[in-house]
């Protein structure tokens, strides 16, 4: 086999070098990547600093009222905190990257300029691993092979280290995709001898110490769903802990969690501010709840209501919620439903409700839902039959699975149970057309109006953008004109 060069020299290796002289750069904003031409991640090269989508996403907010839009920046290199990478290739000349646009050939892309680079660093190292231990990368079309993806994510929270060496000292968890059934299947000894590679070389005792933690996820399926059900924590830290909007947050492999950790803090501490204090909150495509704890934490909210659909995100959450200051007093509940369904019923009783849909945007019920609450306010709690008021006599089975999954923590106050339907709802979009259309439909009949509207470059050098709009409820008070003078005949 061939070894290539050991381990211990990723910290200071060209790529590594380029990487942090990237990020260090300023005045030149193209993304100068060897991969651009091959790799689907990035699809602008020059101006990372001011999307392509930007001019659009400005005039639209422009045409619905919004004058003051703002656009916040962030780092254009070496964001990316969260890689899903595909492993192909043979055990000598392993590929880790992404598919090429519309085909399944992945394109290995080691000098990644979005990737933070101890992601570049443990890809290499994860590639070492491979080679010197022989370990087959999957084959889509005969369904061989063992390694089919690793995902890297990055946590950047490390107290010990001085503040404004963080991020760049940040540690990866590290979780392979297995195909197999679990770790007594064949194949185990390979699986533990490539772990045991990772972490000697790469763990606390390394010179690099550049890995956190290393999962498994064991997948056997034919399809192209990325995880299998079967996680297993075997080296390092089991938890893995990330402070945005101003709270620790802990995100299992298993969770949705952004993947620009940075701007998306931006983003929170944004959004807090159009959450008056004491308010109650609906955190609707909650994920590990990061936005209701956080709101929970720093506007003192009354109550926070997590909706999310994957279960995985539970025990992030919950995680989180122990770690949430002791003066914090909000009744605060996670549930595992789909959002979709009846969704006036998570609307009751809240003056907030926070939306952070997948890039395809609202559901149809949902954007009916949030127009019926914005027209009809408490008249709807009578029809709907107040659901949160009449717990006893609940018997709609989505909601019976949705309470038994829950987790809640109580306010130690006793706060009056209020029949308000939101008066504001703050929509984050990954999505600019899908959140286009969500929004002309909820303007549409002026159920809501425009206030603000801000986006962030959360994915430098691709066509998207995360955008951050306020709605009130009703129609826009437009300025009182000015009684002119009555010309006198
Ligand atoms: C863009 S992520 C946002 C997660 C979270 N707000 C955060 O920032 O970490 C969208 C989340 O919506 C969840 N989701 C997708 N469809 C859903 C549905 N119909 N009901 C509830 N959650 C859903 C996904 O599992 C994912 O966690």
């Amino acid at each position: 086999f061939t070894c290539r060069s050991p381990p211990s020299l990723s910290r200071t290796n060209p790529n590594q070098k380029s990487l942090l002289q990237g990020i260090s750069s300023s005045g030149n904003n193209a993304l100068q990547c060897q991969h651009f031409q091959s790799c689907s991640g990035c699809s602008h090269e020059l101006g990372l600093d001011r999307p392509a989508v930007l001019q659009d996403v400005s005039s639209f907010f422009q045409e619905h009222g919004v004058h003051d839009f703002s656009f916040d920046g962030g780092r254009l290199w070496g964001w990316r905190c969260r890689a899903k990478l595909a492993v192909r290739g043979t055990p000598d000349s392993p590929l880790i990257g992404l598919y090429q646009e519309g085909s399944h050939n992945v394109v290995d892309i080691p000098l990644c300029k979005a990737h933070h680079p101890n992601i570049n660093a443990a890809v290499d190292l994860l590639k070492q691993g491979i080679t010197t231990l022989s370990v087959q990368p999957y084959d889509e079309d005969s369904g061989v092979g063992d390694l089919r993806y690793v995902q890297m994510a990055v946590t950047t929270y490390n107290t010990s280290v001085p503040f404004a060496e963080r991020y760049l000292k940040g540690k990866v968890q590290v979780s392979l995709v297995w195909n197999s059934r679990n770790e007594q299947s064949r194949g185990a000894e390979k699986l533990n001898s490539l772990m045991e590679f990772l972490w000697r070389n790469g763990g606390p005792n390394s010179n690099i110490h550049l890995i956190h933690s290393i999962w498994v996820n064991f997948q056997t399926s034919s399809s192209n769903i990325i995880f299998g059900n079967r996680w297993r924590h075997f080296f390092g830290e089991r938890d893995f802990w990330e402070h945005v909007g101003g709270v620790d947050i802990s995100l299992d492999p298993s969770s949705f969690g952004q993947a620009n950790t940075q701007a998306f803090d931006s983003l929170l501490r944004k959004l807090q501010k159009y959450v008056p204090y004491g308010s109650s909150v609906t955190d609707l495509y909650a994920g590990a709840g990061i936005i209701g704890l956080s709101l929970a934490a720093i506007r003192k909210c009354r109550s926070v209501k997590c909706v999310e659909i994957n279960k995985e995100s539970k025990q992030s959450f919950e995680k989180s919620l122990s770690r949430l200051p002791k003066t914090v007093d909000t009744s605060i509940s996670w549930h595992n439903t789909d959002a979709s369904i009846e969704p006036l019923h998570w609307f009751e009783g809240s003056d907030v409700v926070v939306v952070d849909p997948p890039r395809k945007g609202l559901e149809p019920s949902l954007v009916d839902a949030l127009k019926a609450a914005a027209f009809s306010g408490g008249k709807i709690s009578k029809s709907a039959g107040s659901s949160l008021l009449k717990l006893k006599e609940e018997k709609r089975p989505w909601i019976l699975r949705a309470r038994k999954a829950a987790v809640q923590m109580d306010s130690k106050t006793a706060w009056d149970r209020s029949e308000t339907w939101p008066q504001t709802l703050i929509y984050i979009s990954c999505g600019w057309e899908s959140f286009k259309e969500d929004c002309r439909s909820l303007l549409a009949d002026k159920s809501w109006h425009l206030e603000k509207a801000h986006a962030f470059n959360f994915f430098p050098g691709t066509q998207s953008i995360e955008v951050l709009a306020v709605f009130k409820c009703g129609r826009r008070v437009g300025h009182k004109k000015k009684k002119g003078k009555r010309k006198t005949l």
